[in-house]
């Protein structure tokens, strides 16, 4: 988050200074924004930066037990500097947060310097080898131009120059957002080929009496649990694409201070990240536990895949919060909507009129045609936004202002913002396979993915469908068995659809999920060098077993 912090928010000349320094390693960086008390609420953060016009210096500060910055990673012990974000303060008037960059370390003993107090924050569930860390600082003076300065400026008399948009120094949460789409993919990527190897691998029960204990893969159970998950791998591949792509042509209009889609992308952005990361999260658990105690070892990888990934539902934007964000953003295009504003692209389908078309019971309705299902996904999350956009209104009509309204429909402004972000995953999955330049048979395997994805996305949330008439109960059930009945398909290409995100070994790390499937072996030689088994009788028979045993036996 350093060098994009930097690439993003310097001025030409800071850029030529810092980059190269980074690029070539001569410093290490974090992003040090979140502090003890503050990690949401960002107009909340304390810490300080005065602007000394008589040295043309700012003066950081961190005023109370709550602003010292805590979590940024890798500042506890080895970053050498810091883009510290603090309310900046010149000619007696504060002008919110800014970026600074901070040296922390001596480029020569590493030790802190003066005014600066850093250490790490102590053991984490996860992420044990990164040394998040906390920083004090106390009275530590920076020159002017550490102020990173492409959107606002000081002068050297303390003149403040505001920026075009205040949210602009919070463009690298939104770089970071994107990332962290990607990274649910891989993760659930990884998940899924360890969990359906290892399922292609086991055996256990015996079905009927002699016959043999079948593949643990051939149960409809582990297929149900495992195959919509492997699709949704597919699908956050497909979406993280198509996210990076809407970023990088947004990133390209603000550089060319062209910020009408900024919103746009900050809501979509917002809602990928929260919903993506908190799929994954509980995939991961039930990847985890398709694996039977084997999975719960740290041999199987998900012990340390879990305890990594699941910080992504806080970090860089707590997902309710990130939620709340997105449905802001489309409650507001409601209302441009029904004044009759143009909409932007993936949020268009807001001023269509996609009243319930009522479901058809017997009516049928080709439920199988995933193009049909997107237009109910399209509807089921119309009707979430224009529900929760109307209760909001309500809430103003009844005498709120706009944040108590907002506040008192947060419950359905989470659950509008999740169906927008599931229907533009669902619809990108189904486009993106359109435009696959692929053979008749892997188009026919990725449509299975995209069938089952889009089929148990209905499946599990059906009341939602069903709630609004979109859906009659029979439909939903009907759709719900149409998804069993894909799993034996796909069960023919499951280890293939896994071996092809190509994760070597070294990277899965994984005895459940090896590419040779060789386990069971792999698994006792694993154990073998567990630090216990370093000596047949453990020291401490001698120190606390050994004395008891004996003393006990000598009562008998
Ligand atoms: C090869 C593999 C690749 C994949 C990678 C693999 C793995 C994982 C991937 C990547 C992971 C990378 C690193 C992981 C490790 C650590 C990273 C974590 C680092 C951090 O963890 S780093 C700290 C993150 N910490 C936050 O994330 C703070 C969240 N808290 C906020 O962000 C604000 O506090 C907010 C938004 C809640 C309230 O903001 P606020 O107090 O100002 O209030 P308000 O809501 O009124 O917003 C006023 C107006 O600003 C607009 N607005 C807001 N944000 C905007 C934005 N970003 N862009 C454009 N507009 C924005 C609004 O839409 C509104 O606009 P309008 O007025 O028009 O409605
Ligand atoms: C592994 C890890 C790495 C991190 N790395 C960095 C880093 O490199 N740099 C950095 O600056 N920070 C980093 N962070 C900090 C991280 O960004 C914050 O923890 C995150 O932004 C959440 O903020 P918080 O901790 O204040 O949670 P809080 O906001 O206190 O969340 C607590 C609860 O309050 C709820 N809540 C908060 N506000 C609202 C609201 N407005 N409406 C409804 N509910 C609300 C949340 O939904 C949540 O349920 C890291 C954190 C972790 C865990």
């Amino acid at each position: 988050m350093f060098i994009p912090t930097l690439e993003r928010q310097c001025t030409s000349e800071q850029r030529e200074k810092f980059l190269p320094l980074c690029y070539d390693y001569r410093i290490i960086g974090t992003y040090a924004q979140t502090e003890l008390g503050h990690g949401t609420f960002l107009r909340g953060l304390e810490t300080t930066a005065h602007y000394d016009p008589n040295t043309q210096e700012f003066i950081l500060n961190s005023p109370t037990i709550s602003s010292i910055k805590w979590w940024p990673g890798a500042l506890g012990k080895t970053s050498t500097h810091a883009v510290v974000l603090a309310q900046l303060y010149t000619l007696g008037k504060c002008h919110g947060i800014h970026p600074f960059v901070v040296q922390l370390r001596s480029l020569d003993d590493h030790k802190p310097l003066r005014g600066i107090t850093v250490g790490d924050i102590g053991p984490k569930m996860g992420f044990g080898p990164n040394d998040n860390g906390y920083l004090k600082l106390h009275k530590h003076r920076i020159p002017r131009t550490n102020m990173l300065m492409k959107y606002s400026q000081v002068s050297p008399d303390g003149t403040y120059t505001k920026p075009p948009r205040s949210t602009l120094t919070y463009g690298t949460m939104t770089f970071v957002r994107v990332l962290i789409v990607h990274g649910s993919a891989i993760a659930l990527a990884k998940a899924s080929t360890i969990a359906i190897r290892y399922s292609a691998v086991r055996r256990q029960s015996e079905l009927r009496p002699g016959e043999p204990e079948p593949q643990i893969l051939s149960y409809p159970t582990q297929q149900h649990k495992l195959f919509p998950l492997l699709a949704t791998a597919y699908a956050f591949h497909f979406v993280q694409l198509a996210m990076m792509k809407i970023y990088t042509d947004v990133n390209d209009q603000i550089n060319n201070s062209n910020f009408s889609r900024i919103q746009e992308l900050h809501a979509l952005s917002s809602g990928l990240k929260a919903f993506t990361s908190w799929v994954t999260n509980a995939g991961l658990e039930v990847c985890r536990m398709s694996c039977g105690g084997h999975g719960y070892s740290q041999a199987s990888g998900f012990p340390r895949l879990y305890a990594d990934f699941t910080p992504s539902c806080t970090y860089e934007g707590e997902n309710t919060v990130l939620m709340l964000q997105s449905a802001r953003y489309l409650v507001k295009c409601v209302r441009d909507a029904r004044s009759g504003k143009t909409l932007p692209g993936t949020v268009s389908y807001l001023s269509e009129d996609v009243s319930a078309v009522h479901s058809g019971g017997s009516s049928g309705r080709d439920l199988s045609n995933l193009d049909f299902l997107i237009s109910l996904y399209k509807q089921r999350a119309s009707n979430q936004v224009h529900f929760a956009s109307d209760k909001v209104d309500r809430g103003i009509s009844a005498g709120m202002d706009l944040v108590g309204a907002l506040n008192s429909a947060s419950v359905h402004l989470v659950s509008a913002a999740k169906a927008h972000s599931h229907y533009f995953i669902a619809k990108t999955f189904v486009e993106s396979l359109k435009l696959l330049k692929a053979s008749s048979e892997l188009q026919n395997v990725l449509h299975q993915l995209a069938s089952v994805y889009v089929f148990e996305g209905i499946a599990q949330s059906s009341g939602d469908f069903i709630e609004d008439y979109i859906l009659s109960g029979s439909e939903a059930k009907t759709i719900r068995q149409l998804a069993v009945d894909l799993l034996p398909l796909i069960r023919v290409n499951a280890v293939s659809l896994v071996d092809a995100f190509s994760f070597r070994d070294e990277v899965l790390q994984s005895v459940l999920g090896r590419y040779d499937g060789n386990v069971y072996e792999n698994l006792f030689k694993w154990a073998q060098n567990s630090p216990l088994n370093k000596t047949d009788v453990h020291p401490s028979y001698h120190k606390y077993l050994g004395p008891l045993l004996k003393r006990n036996q000598s009562k008998l």
